[in-house]
């Protein structure tokens, strides 16, 4: 959220749509929606290299290990396993710029023409895939969708060219789809020129902040949610990062402080132990016998401890033919359990 998602929507559409956490909204269904997973996310197709770079610990590519054409990548987890580990991989990925996006190829041929998944014995086309599977999942059109988002229904050629700079591209989807009403959602988002500082265009940069936004704000259980971990706990969450837990998980040594961006090796590296880290002291629990009292001290029950609000609450049990005079719960600081 923090880090990734203002890169692929830009920071302008983050701030309009997404803005600042405000405590947990239980009016906020977080599901996915189906125009969400079936079109906007899907935009990540057209970011996808044709090829995985490997590098060495200068970031140089590797001697043994070479770049492979993505296709040799697909369903071949052994290459990790017997072609110098996933250092490599890691390496390629953070030491090259992602692909440049241009409007007349946009999806690598790779994903169009050689993809294979699990045993299907053909050769399969991911674009015609993610088209297929919005008219199967019955997703309105491009401009139902533009209108949805506040933008402006493309009526006339010239509408289309405003939000589309190159011609061609204009010309060959108005031939083939006659009506801009009858534009797939999901190529449609995909042509749209980028905003300023983002990997897509107003429509799926909408679609793709309201979808982050109602998974922040409709989860009860969002690390920055008040009630779950304490000030002190939200703090040391906050410094955990893709670069931290790719050193933590892994024996890249040298990466760069926010792993989305890129850097050319060596600008902008650091040596992992200078990527912050989470300090698990804000979990540390006092000993149960140094704040509540032993539960010797409970005739016929007994008592169990946990975490509420940052606070220790001991809850009473006695047994079934016992009533609990007073309170079953109380807050423990360090005095009797009353
Ligand atoms: C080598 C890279 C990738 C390959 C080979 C790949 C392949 C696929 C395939 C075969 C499907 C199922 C298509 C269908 O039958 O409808 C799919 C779905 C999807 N992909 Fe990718 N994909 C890749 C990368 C990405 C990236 C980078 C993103 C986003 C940033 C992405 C987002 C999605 C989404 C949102 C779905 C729909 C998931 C669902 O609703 O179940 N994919 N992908």
């Amino acid at each position: 959220m923090r880090d990734y998602i203002p890169k692929i929507i830009g920071q302008e559409s983050f701030d309009r749509y997404i803005g600042p956490y405000m405590g947990y909204d239980p009016t906020v269904n977080p599901s996915a929606s189906n125009v969400f997973a079936t079109a906007a996310f899907r935009f990540g197709h057209a970011t996808i290299s044709t090829v995985v770079r490997r590098f060495n610990e200068s970031f140089q590519t590797h001697e043994q290990f070479t770049h492979l054409r993505l296709h040799h990548t697909f369903f071949s987890p052994w290459r990790i396993v017997k072609e110098g580990g996933i250092e490599p991989v890691l390496r390629g990925l953070m030491g090259t710029a992602a692909t440049s996006v241009s409007t007349d190829k946009l999806i690598a041929e790779e994903m169009t023409e050689k993809l294979v998944v699990l045993n299907i014995q053909w050769k399969l086309d991911l674009a015609a895939l993610n088209l297929q599977r919005g008219r199967d999942h019955a997703l309105a059109g491009f401009n139902d969708w533009r209108e949805f988002c506040g933008l402006k229904r493309l009526k006339i050629k010239e509408d289309f060219q405003d939000v589309v700079k190159d011609k061609i591209i204009v010309n060959k989807i108005l031939k083939m789809y006659k009506n801009p009403d009858n534009i797939d959602v999901w190529l449609g988002g995909l042509v749209e020129d980028h905003l300023k500082d983002s990997r897509n265009g107003p429509l799926f940069s909408c679609l793709i902040a309201k979808q982050m936004k109602s998974i922040r704000d409709g989860d009860r259980f969002w690390w920055e949610a008040q009630g779950t971990f304490t000030k002190h706990q939200i703090s040391e969450l906050s410094k955990s990062s893709l670069s931290r837990i790719i050193c933590d998980n892994s024996k890249v040594t040298e990466i760069p402080l926010d792993a989305f961006k890129y850097g050319k090796y060596p600008n902008g590296f650091l040596p992992c132990n200078h990527i912050p880290n989470i300090n698990l002291e804000a979990w540390r629990e006092k000993k149960k016998t140094d704040i509540c009292d032993s539960p010797a001290d409970i005739k016929n029950g007994d008592f169990l401890l946990f975490s509420s609000s940052g606070k220790l609450v001991a809850t009473l049990y006695l047994l079934p033919w016992f009533q609990i005079k007073g309170n079953r719960q109380t807050e423990c600081n360090e005095k009797r359990l009353e």
